[in-house]
């Protein structure tokens, strides 16, 4: 970790302003507990002259309560900045996954760990160690200099010590360094390995291998204790023997001057002055150690976070010729464009692998319904993903408008059912029940409780397989885009649903192109357009008209 990094600043500019309030209020207070050792000086020599300490002690007074009143103003300017901070990076990082092709976004479980504990870890980092490390540049040089104009050898002495803490600090910080990569690394797999967990509970219950992750968990669980203990024990360490220095540097000032003041060759004030001034020429650095330690985990999140930041800003993704965009603003065009897909030799390779999954593909899809056909695994959803602008293809051209993709493992929130109908769309009441009705889920959700307002689980948790995959066709009747791309939309359904649900194709396809991936017959025989895939090349393509002459 490096002491800053101000790429900080221009990764979360909303970090400028509070960093530097907090650093003019460190400054301020470092100059307020200078101006505390003269003042405390002060009344301490009238104490001793038998002189009367009104004037002095109320500016001790004064400057006391200047100081609780900064002491404040930072608690709540460090919550202030922090809190901003995180949400800025919260907010950029999700927004660069989005702009993202799936190939250019992390693992989901990384993706958690790093949006959730990564940008609150890097709290104390701006919060507290920024505005430490600029009061440990500014506050040691003016103690030093106010000490070299009041009492030079202890200057002197302040001088030759204070040095030793940084470098001492450096030596424990780069030990720090490598405990705190590894304690991140020991949160990704805890995350990443309890997400798994709850994906695959089901299954892992049915096959009675449930009580089997506990002893996994727990190992997971006991290597991030153990290293978070490794990081404590570090920082503890190193506060230990900041202090024991700071301490010892201290107590040579003191000392010294005990010994002056003895022989009489230094004023009692003078004297005073220094031994107050002295700690403060140490406590800012020593503040920048014990700082540094809450920081580590946010400066490693930060660098991560900086990572992703930058491969998430698509320039190369608009090279590679699929022409994505922000999501917001090709919807906006789409709505002009002809609800047209013209897609000529498409080549996807997954990232890892050496072999094409599409080799080549060409496809035209105009207004009505293109059924795509297919062997498993031959590349379907992935070219579906890639008419998405989900993946971006190493060879060929693709132009189509903004699409809604329908795909197998539907995405739906814990929320109402009303929100997940009219996610991203100002659907109102009755366009709601009409969709419903389209997929005829109309008295399925009008039975629920609250109707419209019944909310369901996490990832449409209370519903069955086949009222999930009808609610998400519902919500792409609702979507404003003119390309809707459905992969499988009636493979779980009986065949009474099926038929609803091919109806409910059928009236979206008269108004947008709709490209569906389908194994049912029916579909086919209603489709305008037929393109089959193998091996990821099209080997046969028909439309309607073509059937019809055949027959
Ligand atoms: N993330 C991935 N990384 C590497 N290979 C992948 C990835 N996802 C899919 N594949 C491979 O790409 C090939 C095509 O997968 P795809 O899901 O597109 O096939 P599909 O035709 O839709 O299959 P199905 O009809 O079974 O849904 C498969 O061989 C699959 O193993």
């Amino acid at each position: 970790m490096r002491p800053f990094d101000p790429q900080l600043l221009r990764a979360a500019p909303a970090a400028r302003r509070p960093v530097v309030a907090l650093a003019v209020v460190g400054v301020l207070q470092g100059v307020a507990t200078i101006a505390t050792a003269f003042a405390l000086t002060a009344v301490v020599l009238a104490v001793v002259k038998g002189m009367p300490v009104g004037r002095p002690g109320a500016w001790l007074a004064g400057l006391f309560a200047l100081r609780a009143a900064l002491s404040w103003t930072s608690e709540r300017v460090s919550a202030w900045a922090g809190s901003r901070v995180s949400a800025a990076l919260r907010e950029q990082l999700l927004a660069a996954w989005l702009r993202a092709d799936a190939d250019r976004r992390p693992d989901p479980s990384h993706a958690v760990a790093l949006a959730a504990q990564g940008t609150s870890s890097v709290e104390p980092y701006v919060a507290k160690y920024l505005p430490a490390l600029v009061t440990a540049a500014v506050v040691p040089p003016l103690a030093i200099a106010t000490l070299a104009v009041v009492d030079w050898p202890s200057a002197l002495i302040v001088v030759l010590t204070v040095p030793l803490l940084p470098v001492f600090a450096a030596l424990i910080g780069a030990s720090t360094r490598d405990a705190t990569q590894r304690r991140w690394q020991a949160l990704s797999a805890l995350s990443g390995h309890f997400l798994d967990v709850m994906r695959g509970l089901p299954t892992l219950v049915g096959y009675g291998r449930a009580t089997r992750q506990v002893e996994t968990i727990s190992s997971v669980s006991q290597r991030h204790r153990r290293t978070t203990m490794e990081t404590l024990r570090l920082a503890f360490l190193s506060s230990a023997a900041l202090e024991l220095l700071a301490t010892i540097s201290v107590a040579m000032v003191a000392v010294t001057v005990g010994i002056r003041l003895s022989h009489g060759s230094v004023a009692l004030g003078t004297g005073l002055v220094a031994i107050l001034l002295a700690p403060e020429a140490y406590w800012p650095i020593r503040r920048v150690g014990a700082e540094f330690h809450a920081a580590a985990d946010g400066a490693e999140a930060l660098a991560d976070i900086q990572g992703h930041l930058a491969t998430g800003t698509g320039s190369e993704v608009a090279a590679a010729g699929a022409g994505r965009d922000d999501a917001a603003r090709r919807l906006a065009a789409s709505l002009a464009r002809p609800a047209t897909v013209v897609a000529s030799g498409l080549t996807y390779t997954y990232p890892g692998t050496t072999v094409p999954v599409l080799d080549g593909v060409s496809l035209t899809a105009g207004p009505g319904l293109t059924v795509l056909t297919g062997p498993s695994g031959t590349g379907k959803t992935t070219l579906l993903e890639v008419l998405a602008g989900i993946r971006v293809p190493q060879a060929g051209t693709l132009s189509t408008p903004a699409a809604h993709l329908v795909s197998q493992r539907p995405f739906l929130t814990a929320d109402t059912v009303r929100s997940n109908l009219a996610l991203g769309t100002a659907a109102g009441q009755d366009a709601c029940w009409q969709a419903l009705r389209d997929v005829g889920l109309d008295g399925v959700v009008a039975a629920m409780p609250q109707g419209l307002d019944t909310r369901i689980g996490d990832d449409g948790f209370g519903l069955s397989a086949g009222q999930r995959a009808r609610l998400v066709l519902a919500r792409a009747t609702l979507s404003e885009a003119t390309v809707v791309l459905l992969d499988e939309p009636t493979a779980h359904l009986d065949p009474e649903s099926a038929g609803i649900a091919h109806e409910a194709i059928r009236t979206l396809a008269a108004r947008r192109c709709v490209v569906a991936v389908s194994h049912r017959p029916e579909l086919v025989a209603a489709a305008d357009a037929h393109v089959h895939l193998e091996q990821g090349r099209t080997t046969h393509s028909d439309s309607r008209q073509d059937r019809e002459a055949q027959q």
